[in-house]
C-alpha cells in the first residue's frame, strides 16, 4: 500500500520508525488526560498484559461496557457498543456524557474523547426512565464514559481557537483517505501534504483520492495548460509511491475501476476521511454504503437528494466490512511544529539523500543532499516548498496559497524558473543540433 517507498535499506527504515515511536511517546505524555484514565491499556504502568486483562474483566463484571465513540456533539458522546471482536455495532447506540472528573484538569486537548476512540462506559443510573425502560429525555439509553484506551493512531491539528491545544480529528484508523477535488474547488496540495505528514508520522497507510474528474473533460474549466500542470502534480505523488485514485463519485459508472479499487482498499478497515469542505468526501463514502448499491443502477442523482451534510465527525458502517469516519470539511489545518529531522522523514522522497550536517534543515546549509536533489529535479519544487512551509510553521488557510512567506516563495520560484530555463536551454540546444544535422543531411541530399 501507498506509503513512501524510498527507504534506502532496512536499517534506515528501522531508524525511521524508532524515531517516530519516540515522538509518539513524547506526545502521549503531554495529552490532557491523567494516567489513571488510561489504567486499562497503559504500558507505562507496572502492569502485565494479564493483569490489565483481569482488570478489564472485573470492570466489565461490575457493569462497565466496551464502546467505540461514533460521534461527538459538544458534551454529548454517541457510543456504539463493541462486540467480542472489538468491532462497533452501530445499531447498538448509547448517548453518553464524560465522567466529571475528566473535566477538572488543565486542557491540552480539545476533547477528552474523539470519534474512533475506544472507551469503557457504564449505564447512567441518574437518568429517569419511563415504564418501557426508555430514558425520558431521549430515545437512546444513557451512559457515562469512565475510561479511554490508548490510541493506536491519530490525525490531529492545532486547535484554531486555542493553538496551545491539540485537536485530534481521527483516532484508531487503519487507513487515511485524503480526498480532494480536481476542480470546484481545486486541489489544495499544501493541505494534502499536511495530511500526508500526519499519516507518515503515525505510520498509517494513506490513499489520495482525487474526485470530480468529470470536470476535467470540461474545456472551459480545464484548458490544456491546467491539464498539464494537474497531470504533473499527480505524477509527483505517484513517483513518491503514494496511491492516487482518480474518481467521479457523482457518476461512478464513469470510473468503475477506481470504485473497485477503493472498495478493495477499504475492505475490513476503519477508514478516516480527511479533506477540504465540498470536495466530495461524503459522496465518495456513499459509494460504499448499502443504500447506494440499490440506487446506483437507476439514477445516482436521486441518492444525493437525501444526502446528509456533514456537521460532526461521525463513524459509519460500510457495506464491505469496513467502517469510515467522515469529518466535516476543515478550513484551516495547522499541524504542530516538528524539528527538521522528524519532518523530513515524513517526506519519503527526501530520505535517500545525505547531507553534510546530520541535523540539516535542508534550508540554508551547504552541501545539502536534499537541495542538490532538488536542483537535479529528483525532488519536486512543490513538495520542497511544502516542506519549508511546514517547517517554518506557515499556516494553511482557506483562500491562501500553500504557504504565506512571500520572500521564500519568490526565492523558490526564481530557482524553479532558473532550472526550467536551463532544461529548456538544453532542449533548445538539442533542437539546434537536430536542425543543423537536418540541414547537413538536406545539403547532402541536395548535392
Ligand atoms: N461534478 C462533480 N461533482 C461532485 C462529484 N462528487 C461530488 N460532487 C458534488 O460536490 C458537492 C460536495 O459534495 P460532498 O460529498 O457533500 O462533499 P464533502 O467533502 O462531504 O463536503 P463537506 O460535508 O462540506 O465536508 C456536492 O454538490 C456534490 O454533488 C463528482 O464526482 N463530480
Ligand atoms: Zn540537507
Amino acid at each position: 500500500m501507498a506509503r513512501g517507498k524510498n527507504y534506502i535499506n532496512q536499517d534506515e527504515r528501522r531508524d525511521h520508525f524508532q524515531k517516530i515511536e519516540k515522538i509518539k511517546k513524547e506526545k502521549r505524555s503531554v495529552r490532557g488526560r491523567n494516567e489513571d484514565d488510561w489504567i486499562i491499556d497503559n504500558p507505562d504502568q507496572d502492569k502485565t498484559k494479564i493483569a490489565i486483562k483481569e482488570q478489564i474483566k472485573s470492570l466489565i463484571k461490575n457493569g462497565m461496557r466496551r464502546g467505540r465513540v461514533i460521534e461527538v456533539q459538544k458534551r454529548n458522546i454517541f457510543i456504539a457498543e463493541e462486540n467480542e471482536k472489538g468491532m462497533p455495532e452501530t445499531e447498538n447506540l448509547w448517548l453518553c456524557s464524560v465522567a466529571k472528573r475528566h473535566f477538572q484538569r488543565a486542557h491540552k486537548e480539545r476533547n477528552f474523547v474523539v470519534v474512533g476512540d475506544r472507551i469503557l462506559f457504564e449505564p447512567d443510573i441518574g437518568i429517569e426512565y419511563d415504564q418501557d425502560g426508555q430514558p425520558l429525555d431521549s430515545d437512546l439509553p444513557r451512559g457515562v464514559v469512565q475510561h479511554a484506551f490508548l490510541r493506536t493512531s491519530k490525525i490531529s491539528r492545532k486547535d484554531p481557537m486555542h493553538p496551545e491545544w491539540e485537536h485530534v480529528m481521527l483516532a484508531n484508523i487503519d487507513l487515511v483517505v485524503i480526498v480532494a477535488s480536481v476542480l470546484n474547488p481545486e486541489v489544495r496540495w499544501g493541505l494534502v501534504d499536511r495530511f500526508l505528514v500526519q499519516a507518515e508520522l503515525e505510520n498509517i497507510p494513506v490513499v489520495i483520492v482525487l474526485n470530480k474528474v468529470d470536470l476535467l473533460l470540461n474545456t472551459s474549466l480545464a484548458n490544456k495548460e491546467f491539464l498539464e500542470t494537474y497531470k504533473r502534480r499527480v505524477e509527483i505523488y505517484r513517483n513518491i509511491g503514494y496511491e492516487v485514485v482518480e474518481i467521479c463519485a457523482l457518476k461512478p459508472k464513469k470510473t468503475p475501476e477506481a470504485v473497485k479499487q477503493l472498495r478493495k482498499l477499504f475492505k475490513g478497515k476503519l477508514v478516516g476521511f480527511a479533506g477540504h469542505s465540498g470536495v466530495g468526501k461524503s459522496s465518495v463514502l456513499n459509494l460504499m454504503r448499502p443504500e447506494f448499491e440499490q440506487i446506483v443502477d437507476d439514477n445516482p442523482e436521486i441518492f444525493y437528494k437525501g444526502r446528509h451534510t456533514t456537521t460532526y465527525n461521525s463513524l459509519l458502517q460500510l457495506d464491505i466490512g469496513a467502517y469510515a469516519i467522515d469529518t466535516p470539511g476543515i478550513r484551516s489545518f495547522n499541524i504542530s511544529q516538528y524539528d527538521a529531522i522528524t519532518l523530513s522523514h515524513c517526506f519519503p522522497e527526501f530520505r535517500p539523500y545525505k547531507c553534510k550536517y546530520r541535523e540539516c534543515s535542508h534550508d540554508h546549509e551547504p552541501n545539502c543532499g536534499v537541495k542538490n536533489a532538488l536542483e537535479e529535479a529528483k525532488i519536486s519544487f512543490e513538495r520542497y516548498r511544502s516542506y519549508l512551509g511546514i517547517l517554518k510553521g506557515l499556516s494553511f488557510r482557506e483562500g491562501e496559497g500553500d504557504s504565506t512567506d512571500a520572500s521564500m516563495i519568490a526565492d523558490l520560484k526564481a530557482r524553479e524558473q532558473k532550472r526550467d530555463e536551463e532544461q529548456l536551454n538544453n532542449i533548445n540546444q538539442e533542437n539546434i543540433a537536430e536542425e543543423r544535422l537536418q540541414e547537413i543531411i538536406k545539403i547532402k541530399e541536395d548535392e
